[in-house]
């Protein structure tokens, strides 16, 4: 029998760098908040059973009336969110209890998702027990290093070899408790805490490999002010094709 499907949008911070009053997923685009978007990627997705929200201190009845005036009835929880990413995932995973489920963490500022990165992850939890999604880096990526007039060129990494991590990061509910467990358990975790969920799976269950799924070059992070007109861009082109 296949596993139960959790889809949690981790929708809990402040939007800092796009600078807005609302946090940015609750910005319109293209006719409805980005949050609402990405519900919609996964109410519509057949493989969701049930969807968790978290969500920004002080804006869960705005969540709330979102998910009611839409219809979205796999939402079973509308949770706050933590100070950081990482605490948000920690307290979607214990809003989900203990028993064993397929969970998929998605960052809500991703809204152009595309439904076959959710069948292409479900499937692959059937034999992986963490599943990221990437594409290729088309830049050059170097490390900075400093230099005499400040940062300069240092290493040129190899480009065939690198990916950009996407969301959502999925994994057997057990292995990404596990992982946190063992993270808020150590004390350097605090002062230098993973850019995402697979961060801290790679450090501190290190003995599961993350098999990868492609993305897509559509499934924009929602970052900087210029991101709102992109993404209604691609909704726009999206809706003429
Ligand atoms: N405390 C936090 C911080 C972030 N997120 C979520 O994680 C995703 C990716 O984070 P990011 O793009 O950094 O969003 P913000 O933290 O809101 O942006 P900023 O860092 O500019 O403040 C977003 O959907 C965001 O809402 C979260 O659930 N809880
Ligand atoms: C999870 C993530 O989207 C993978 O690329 C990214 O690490 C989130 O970073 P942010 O600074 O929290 O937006």
């Amino acid at each position: 029998m296949d596993s139960r499907s959790v889809g949690v949008l981790l929708a809990g911070g402040v939007g800092q760098r796009v600078g807005l009053a609302l946090p940015k997923q609750l910005v319109e685009v293209a006719g409805r908040t980005i949050l609402e978007h990405s519900l919609a990627v996964f109410e519509g997705a057949p493989e969701i059973d049930e969807i968790v929200v978290l969500m920004t201190p002080g804006h869960t009845a705005r969540a709330r009336e979102i998910v009611e005036r839409g219809g979205y009835r796999k939402v079973s929880k509308i949770v706050e969110g933590g100070a950081s990413r990482t605490e948000s995932t920690w307290r979607a995973l214990q809003a989900l209890g203990t028993e064993e489920c397929d969970v998929l963490l998605h960052d809500a500022v991703r809204p152009l998702l595309e439904p076959r990165i959710i069948t292409e992850c479900v499937a692959a939890l059937r034999t992986h027990r963490a599943v990221n999604v990437a594409i290729p880096s088309s830049d050059t990526v170097f490390v900075a290093a400093p230099g005499p007039g400040g940062e300069v060129v240092g290493e040129v990494l190899d480009r065939a070899l690198l990916r950009r991590s996407q969301t959502p990061q999925c994994f057997k509910l057990s292995v990404i408790r596990e992982a946190y467990e063992r993270a808020l358990a150590d004390p350097e975790f605090a002062g230098r805490p993973a850019t995402d969920d697979c961060g801290v799976v790679l450090r501190y269950l290190p003995e599961v490999p993350i098999h990868l799924v492609a993305g897509s070059e559509r499934n924009i992070k929602v970052t900087h002010p210029a991101d709102l007109r992109i993404a209604e861009l691609l909704f726009k082109l999206a809706a003429e094709a």
